[in-house]
């Protein structure tokens, strides 16, 4: 069964990610932006709050079933920042260049480098759907203050996993989606939606 799907992103390096999963298991994806859906707002301090916002926000103005993704990386040493504000950590525009150097610079004097990215999707079947399907994931590593590989998106380059040795910049995409936060939560929401 083929199953049409708005993915709820302005995110070229998620839509991707999600493209490599979801294609193969027969989901006929549409990002937003074929149907000019203008970015949510996104102003709330849960991770869950944003990606319900942004899919009743993608499905309201399409009319079709809407999956979203909101997610960051957290960071211990800074208290869980940047957390849901990582898109914007370094301010309006959004610059993965700006927040990359903000983190490496608030980080520089903590010993303590250790860090997960978050992910939470959110899935609804119509605007209303007073069902949403939610399923989450996180992974584990460290910043590193130089950047490593030209992969993913964001804060790939100084996201540093010790058990690979490697940057998830350094990753092929198919070995990020295979441990990544991401990876995780889109495998928990494909099992919760057959
Ligand atoms: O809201 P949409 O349109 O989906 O796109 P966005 O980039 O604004 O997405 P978020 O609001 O969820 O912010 C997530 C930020 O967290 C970072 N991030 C999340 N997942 C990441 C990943 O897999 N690799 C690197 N950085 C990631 C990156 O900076 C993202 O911009
Ligand atoms: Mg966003």
């Amino acid at each position: 069964m083929t199953q049409r799907l708005i993915l709820a992103s302005n995110n070229a390096g998620k839509l991707k990610e999600f493209g490599d999963i979801l294609a193969p298991l027969g989901f006929t994806l549409h990002a937003q932006g074929e149907f000019d859906v203008p970015e949510a707002e996104e102003p709330f301090a849960t991770f869950v709050e944003n990606a319900l916002e942004k899919a009743r926000h993608a499905s309201r103005l399409t009319g079709l079933p809407a999956l979203a993704d909101d997610s960051g990386v957290c960071v211990n040493a800074l208290g869980g920042a940047p957390g849901v504000w990582s898109a914007r950590f370094a301010g309006e525009p959004k610059s993965d260049a700006r927040n990359n150097q903000k983190l490496i610079a608030d980080l520089e004097a903590h010993a303590d480098k250790s860090a997960y990215y978050y992910c939470v999707l959110v899935y609804v079947r119509h605007a209303d759907d007073p069902q949403p399907v939610i399923a989450d994931g996180r992974w584990n590593g460290e910043i590193v203050a130089e950047a490593r590989g030209t992969g993913g998106f964001g804060y790939d380059p100084h996201f540093f996993i010790p058990s690979l040795g490697k940057c998830t910049a350094e990753l092929t995409p198919l070995e990020k989606n295979a441990l990544s936060h991401r990876g995780q939560a889109l495998r928990a929401l494909v099992e919760k939606l057959k």
